[in-house]
């Protein structure tokens, strides 16, 4: 079984799923969202999902915050790369980015409910267990490449690259 980061043969790596997560952030406050369906229901999340074919990374996320809190995202850039390896042989690679501002207001859908959080109280107990890890150097604008071994919602370990 798949316990350790160094247990994976990251350069042959070829993962399941490929999706991206935004994170708006504004006058000490980020946007995210409870996640109402879908891979990590019930979680506080950016919005964000899977790539679809033909569209860059920054289009994902962009699209995906539109579609989850009907909002467009400005200021859209590149904070880091994460990459998962489940226990059970599913993986996500996926790409991070940040955003300065956005047109419309955020919405509730079927997808998403918004929640506006300071960056100094993240409710971090609702979150993916990873994501303590590289919340900071993402709000530092320190760009990174995290690795994480999985077993269902538990972290079993994990390697941070700092740019
Ligand atoms: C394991 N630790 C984790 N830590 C932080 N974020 C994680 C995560 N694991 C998945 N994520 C994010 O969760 C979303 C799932 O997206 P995704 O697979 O697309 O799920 P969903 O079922 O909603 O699919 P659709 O895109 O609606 O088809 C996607 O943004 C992805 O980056």
């Amino acid at each position: 079984m798949v316990e350790k980061v160094g247990d994976v043969d990251w350069e042959n790596w070829d993962p399941v799923v490929k999706a991206t997560l935004l994170f708006v952030i504004q006058d000490g406050q980020v946007l995210l969202i409870h996640k109402k369906r879908g891979f990590g229901k019930g979680k506080i999340n950016g919005p964000g999902g899977k790539l679809e074919a033909g569209e860059t990374w920054q289009e994902c996320a962009v699209r995906e915050t539109e579609e989850e809190l009907c909002i467009k995202a400005q200021g859209v850039e590149f904070a880091g790369e994460l990459l998962f390896q489940f226990a059970d042989m599913y993986s996500i690679h996926g790409f991070v980015y940040t955003a300065t501002g956005y047109e419309g207001e955020p919405t509730e859908t079927d997808e998403a409910a918004p929640i506006w959080c300071s960056i100094d109280d993240l409710p971090f107990e609702h979150m993916w267990e990873d994501d303590h890890i590289w919340f900071p150097y993402m709000l530092e604008g320190r760009p990174f490449t995290g690795r994480f071994i999985f077993d269902g919602d538990r972290m079993l370990d994990h390697v941070i690259e700092l740019g």
